[in-house]
């Protein structure tokens, strides 16, 4: 793949509160065919995570969310990098970074960023992107 089609896939953030990793594991995996075709950004732990199970995927781990990794996702939507943003939100957990979390959701509105906060959620963010690709390809 040279630089341009690089450039063109693409970009999802994924993040999941401790919780909820497993479950965004598992999301992962049953999508791979798509997610390989995706330039992924995610907070520390969660792309630890995921690239132990999926080494193949393109995946960049920021830093961890409590230590400014759904800032730093926060700042690339800002600067426009981001298409779309899948977090796995626990709901049932106080979070020291909550404020965090909330300015990076602020900013996917602000922004009108696709952003799906649970797994149901997620599946159709995920076929959207999938017939949108589908498209591309047809035109
Ligand atoms: O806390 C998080 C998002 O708010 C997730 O961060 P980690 O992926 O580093 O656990």
């Amino acid at each position: 793949m040279d630089n341009r089609e690089e450039a063109q896939k693409p970009v999802l953030a994924l993040i999941a509160h401790d919780q909820k990793k497993d479950d965004l594991v598992d999301f992962v995996g049953r999508h791979i065919s798509h997610f390989s075709e995706c330039r992924i950004f995610t907070t520390g732990t969660t792309g630890s995570r995921i690239i132990a199970e999926h080494k193949d995927l393109d995946l960049m781990p920021l830093k961890s969310g409590p230590l400014g990794g759904d800032q730093q996702i926060g700042g690339m939507i800002a600067e426009g990098n981001v298409d779309g943003l899948i977090f796995f939100v626990d709901p049932l957990t106080p979070m020291p970074h909550d404020v965090d979390v909330k300015a990076l959701m602020r900013l996917a509105i602000v922004y009108d960023i696709p952003m799906a906060l649970n797994r149901s959620t997620a599946e159709i963010l995920l076929t959207n992107f999938a017939e949108q690709a589908d498209g591309e390809l047809d035109a």
